[in-house]
């Protein structure tokens, strides 16, 4: 297959204290998210002067890319477009159909399966297409990065500096904490070909990152930034509640790796530099949170490889001879119904 450009794809989030509740209910729209969380949300925003991260540190993704493609004469144009904010996708589509673009790679900033990480994504891909109509180029997602090493190393390094600035620590004091976006329990049962995959290739990531930071501690993968009605059950224990039980138990020190994200967007510098941080004073823990990858030369570097390897013709459709560090299955193209929500199947 012949690309001819290459597509940021992120969230989005908003840069201006009158855009956060636009945004929320961007986000937030059919999703059943009740109001008073909504409300507890955007506070959290205007605590940020009403700025998001996550639109910057794709600006600075995008440089680091446009450098990584001209270094390696990788002649590609690169575009970015959000699910949720300005730069919207069904814009950016409709720039790249006005600059002739007839079929571009995708790159999502999740590594995940699952729908809020993948198929959600792919849907909005269709709707942005669908938005400029017939003339609209060809866009496929590259594939779910989880275990690539690009990926893995920067956070495995991440968790290694963060260690060492908590002087000595042991099994006995010290606990590695990875963490991950919380889902609703149904959505983590259909996530991937046979559901579960979501927790799955989390937990073999939380596996390559502590192997690769070469720490023995022990390690638990737990839930951050639940949403949604209170009767309705998501993947737990909550990250604050996990400290707790960690204190309880006699632990003194915890290096908490956000490896459910790739950059310290709101997620991170609230939910847990903020809220889990605060926790972990409360509790007596000393509490030190790893680096995401951002734009870690590693990262970026992953990024154009995995351009490069959908350019090949070989092996179109099949991951097997891929760069990839863990055993789950993998694959370029998601199959039909993949991480499609119960109730649509
Ligand atoms: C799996 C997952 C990821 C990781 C994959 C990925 O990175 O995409 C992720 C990332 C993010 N989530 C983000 C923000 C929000 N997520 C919300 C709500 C929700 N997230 C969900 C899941 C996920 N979310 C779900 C199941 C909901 C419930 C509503 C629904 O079913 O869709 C809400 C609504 C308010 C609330 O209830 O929290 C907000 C504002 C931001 C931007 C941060 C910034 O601005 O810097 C980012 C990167
Ligand atoms: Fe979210």
């Amino acid at each position: 297959m012949a690309y001819d450009a290459v597509l940021l794809v992120s969230f989005g989030g908003p840069e201006r204290p009158e855009d956060v509740l636009p945004f929320l209910t961007n986000v937030t729209r059919g999703r059943g998210v009740p109001p008073e969380r909504l409300a507890e949300v955007a506070e959290h925003y205007q605590h940020f002067g009403g700025v998001s991260p996550i639109n910057q540190q794709n600006r600075e993704l995008l440089a680091a890319l446009r450098g990584e493609f001209a270094e390696h004469g990788l002649d590609l144009p690169l575009y970015w477009g959000n699910r949720n904010w300005h730069p919207m996708l069904a814009d950016t589509v409709a720039q790249m159909r006005d600059d002739g673009i007839r079929s571009a790679l995708a790159f999502v900033t999740s590594a995940y399966g699952g729908y809020s990480s993948c198929r959600q994504y792919q849907e909005d891909l269709a709707l942005a297409r669908s938005a400029v109509g017939s003339t609209a180029p060809v866009i496929d997602k590259l594939r779910q990065f989880w275990d690539h090493p690009g990926f893995v190393r920067p956070h495995a390094d991440a968790v290694r500096d963060a260690l060492a600035t908590l002087g000595p620590t042991g099994p006995d004091t010290t606990r590695l904490v990875f963490t991950a976006h919380s889902v609703p329990t149904s959505m983590a049962a259909t996530a991937g070909p046979e559901g579960g995959r979501y927790e799955a290739q989390l937990r073999e990531t939380a596996a390559l990152v502590a192997a690769a930071a070469g720490t023995d501690l022990p390690y638990d993968l737990v839930w951050q930034s639940r949403s949604g009605p209170p009767q309705v059950p998501w993947l737990a224990p909550d990250i604050n509640d996990h400290l707790a039980a960690l204190a309880a138990d006699g632990i003194g020190k915890v290096v908490v790796s956000p490896i459910g994200f790739v950059s310290d967007h709101l997620e991170v510098v609230w939910d847990l530099d903020t809220e889990a941080a605060d926790t972990a004073k409360r509790l007596g823990l000393d509490y030190v949170r790893a680096a995401t990858p951002g734009t870690d030369p590693r990262f970026v570097t992953m990024i154009r490889e995995l351009v490069e390897e959908r350019l090949t013709p070989a092996g179109a459709g099949v991951a097997a001879d891929r760069c990839r560090l863990g055993t789950l299955p993998a694959w370029d193209f998601c199959p039909a119904g993949c991480c499609v929500p119960a109730r649509r199947r």
